[in-house]
């Protein structure tokens, strides 16, 4: 059985229902990307790690964990800290906006409870992931040791994926950002980010400048999601692109690039190759970005997703 590891903070989300009630749930983006994986491939061993409470809330967000499938073994419960909470905004075009409550949550914690048995699990996974929320997450003080628990995992053959996911917030300046995430780049075997992403950080706007700006490292797989306007892929050094049929009813953009990496990963994981686990990952995250919240109703997107993998056979 394949397995995968996933780095990163799931928090309470609200999202708005009428002008005075906000609907509750469980998002984050490793947490989303763990989620429309594992309900795409039920047999990819999908381990979160992170770090908690033991609060009420944290106590729903572990069950919600389980009811996912996802495995709970890495995930941590501090006796002082409580979990993170978010709540999205979204405009006419259904893009979102995030105001955050996580400053001192748990999950920023995470590498004190990562000692030697949980460095030995994690160098025997097929994959690890993380993504630029999650390396902002990490106390920086910690930031080191997870470098080290990286390198470890790269050099006993684990798969390694990023996610420049940048949100400025979270970061004293972007030079801190900048500084972490080419240090994510240098030692990623996969890379998956989003134009938006780069705009943001980089000042990059177009896919060529992109690519240009990645070849210096070592990257395999290089997928570039760039929303309607489709996806750019370089692997060995051969660049394509792969356009997309954009959805009419935007509702919630949320979990478009969360989604994405889920299926794109598990199908990769499961042999797939690269434009199939395109194909079906734009699909998913095409069906997700119609529905409100980062995570959608399960029983439609297991119906949808079964769907289309039969179309695909
Ligand atoms: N309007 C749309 N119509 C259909 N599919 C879309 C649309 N917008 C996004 N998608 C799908 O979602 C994928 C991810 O979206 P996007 O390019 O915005 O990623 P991202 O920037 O990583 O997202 P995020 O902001 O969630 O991190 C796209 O590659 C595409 O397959
Ligand atoms: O912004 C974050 O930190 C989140 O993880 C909240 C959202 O679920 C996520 O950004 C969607 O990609």
């Amino acid at each position: 059985m394949k397995s995968l590891y996933l780095f990163g903070e799931c928090m309470v989300e609200l999202q708005r229902v009428t002008a005075s009630s906000l609907q509750q749930s469980f998002a984050g983006d490793v947490y989303n990307t763990g989620v429309y994986l594992k309900r795409t491939f039920s047999d990819i061993n999908t381990h979160l790690v992170t770090a908690i409470g033991q609060d009420s809330f944290s106590q729903a967000m572990l069950q919600r964990f389980e009811d996912e499938k996802i495995n709970t073994d890495m995930v941590f419960q501090s006796t002082d800290k409580i979990a993170g909470l978010y709540a999205i905004q979204t405009d006419s075009k259904g893009e979102r906006s995030f105001t955050y409550w996580r400053n001192d949550s748990a999950a920023k914690q995470i590498m004190q409870f990562i000692g030697d048995a949980a460095i030995s699990k994690i160098s025997q996974a097929d994959m690890v992931f993380f993504s630029g929320i999650s390396l902002a997450v990490i106390n920086e003080e910690d930031r080191d040791a997870f470098w080290l628990l990286i390198k470890q995992c790269k050099q006993a053959g684990v798969s390694i994926v990023f996610d420049p996911n940048y949100r400025a917030r979270m970061w004293h300046s972007p030079d801190q950002a900048k500084a972490q995430f080419d240090i994510a780049f240098s030692v990623a075997d996969v890379v998956l980010p989003g134009v938006d992403d780069f705009n943001q950080l980089y000042g990059i706007s177009s896919v060529e400048d992109i690519i240009a700006f990645c070849q210096p490292y070592d990257i395999n797989e290089l997928v570039i999601k760039n929303g309607e306007n489709g996806i750019n892929y370089v692997i060995n050094g051969q660049q394509q692109h792969f356009s997309i049929t954009p959805v009419t009813n935007v509702v919630d953009t949320t979990s478009a690039g969360d989604s994405f990496n889920g299926v794109y990963l598990g199908a990769r994981l499961t042999g797939a190759d690269i434009s199939t686990a395109i194909k079906l990952a734009s699909q998913a995250a095409g069906f997700v970005i119609q529905h409100k919240g980062a995570i959608a109703p399960k029983i439609e997107f297991h119906q949808f997703i079964e769907r289309q993998k039969l179309i695909m056979q």
